[in-house]
């Protein structure tokens, strides 16, 4: 009996897309679904309540960084990660492998493991797959992620091959080393750069090691959008029907429904919380960069369709003078606005998959928010 059971629900009959429901420890998720990242135990500037109000079903947070500060022994102390940041619905971890891999020079790959210095005092580590499902028992997520590499890109033929045949015997790895099944999911992850054929050996070497979910890893890695769809169309077919399926970092508008519609379950991304903290809201009717002076006197709601605490309660003026003046609350309230948005789309999707209308829905939302 695996800690997480995924229960298909429908299959759109305009795509690929599906309805689904997760069952973990920490409650029911309904897919496809949206992650909001909390990287260091906490979605920045939001507490608990507020992200349940906005409609969060689950969580993510860094392994690497809180391996690195405070420490999963003191948050095993704590009690683990939900009760140390207070989330009692599920949270994902993710394996630290992706921030490892992009300090750069400062590390060093091996078959054991990834060396590397710390960001913050410049200590050595080593991070094996052992420790990175040690660390994310420790901190007691629902779901973990395999110890990874997700290859850079542009990367020769050659070194992907190798690569993802690696990551393959780090993902046996993870699974010899966890132990408590029952309480925590591991997830496999798919490499293979853009080359379908290795993305085709990756997808079959990694579900052939039997997991709860697969994850779609080595995009948004700055490829263009095309091939990102086409390498994640291609990578989708030879994943398990009855297992859900995460896009990692992925979550601008445009490539969560893309993403839907070719048959992805789970997505989380930055982008929503750090272009709020730098004044850039997604509204309905596109992105409005509220630090801009043309909305200086403009006392209309940031969108005048949207149902967040924001949008009911201040102006774009208001907003934009929070910004420039650098003022805590500015950030706040775009994030909680830009969270909402994304989070009220992937609902919007989930009733277009109910109602077989996922590509209408899709049409109508491109001409509103990117005007073609
Ligand atoms: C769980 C850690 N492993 C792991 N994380 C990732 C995080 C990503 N984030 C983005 N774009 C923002 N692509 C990613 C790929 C991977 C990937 O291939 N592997
Ligand atoms: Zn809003």
């Amino acid at each position: 009996m695996y800690a997480v059971r995924y229960e298909l629900i429908k299959e759109c009959k305009q795509s690929g897309a599906r309805l689904g429901r997760l069952h973990t420890p920490h409650g029911i998720i309904e897919t496809p679904i949206f992650m909001p990242v909390g990287t260091q135990a906490t979605v920045k500037s939001m507490t608990p309540e507020e992200l349940k109000e906005i409609g969060s079903q689950i969580i993510l947070s860094n392994t690497y960084h809180l391996y690195m500060r405070p420490g999963h022994e003191l948050i095993k102390k704590a009690g683990g990660l939900h009760e140390f940041m207070q989330w009692d619905k599920p949270i994902l971890t993710d394996s630290g492998g992706f921030q490892v891999f992009s300090l750069g020079p400062l590390r060093k790959i091996t078959e054991e493991g990834v060396e590397f210095r710390s960001h913050l005092d410049g200590s050595r580590h080593t991070i094996t797959p052992e420790k990175a499902v040690e660390i994310q028992t420790a901190l007691g997520s629902d779901i973990m992620m395999a110890f990874d590499e997700c290859a850079p890109y542009p990367a020769d033929r050659d070194y992907v091959k190798k690569s993802l045949e690696r990551t393959t015997r780090w993902l046996q790895r993870c699974k010899d080393a966890h132990k408590n099944t029952e309480n925590q999911a591991l997830f496999g992850i798919v490499q293979g750069g853009m080359y379908k054929d290795l993305r085709e050996q990756s997808a079959r070497e990694i579900t052939a090691i039997d997991l709860p979910g697969y994850a779609i890893g080595g995009l948004s890695v700055g490829e263009p959008k095309d091939i990102m769809y086409d390498i994640l169309g291609h990578t989708v077919q030879f994943l398990p029907e009855d297992k859900p399926r995460y896009l990692m970092g992925v979550g601008s508008p445009d490539d969560l429904l893309e993403g839907v519609i070719r048959g992805v379950d789970m997505f989380d991304c930055v982008l929503p919380t750090r272009i709020a903290r730098n004044g850039t809201a997604m509204t309905s009717q596109g992105k409005v960069v509220v630090r801009n002076a043309t909305y200086a006197e403009d006392f209309s709601p940031l969108d005048p369709e949207c149902d967040c605490y924001t949008c009911r309660n201040y102006t774009k003026a208001y907003i934009r003078h929070l910004i420039k003046a650098n003022e805590i609350l500015g950030a706040r309230l775009l994030t909680i606005h830009n969270l909402r948005f994304l989070l009220k789309l992937m609902e919007n999707v989930r009733i277009a998959i109910h109602e077989d209308r996922l590509l209408d829905f899709k049409e109508e939302f491109f001409k509103k928010y990117y005007k073609k």
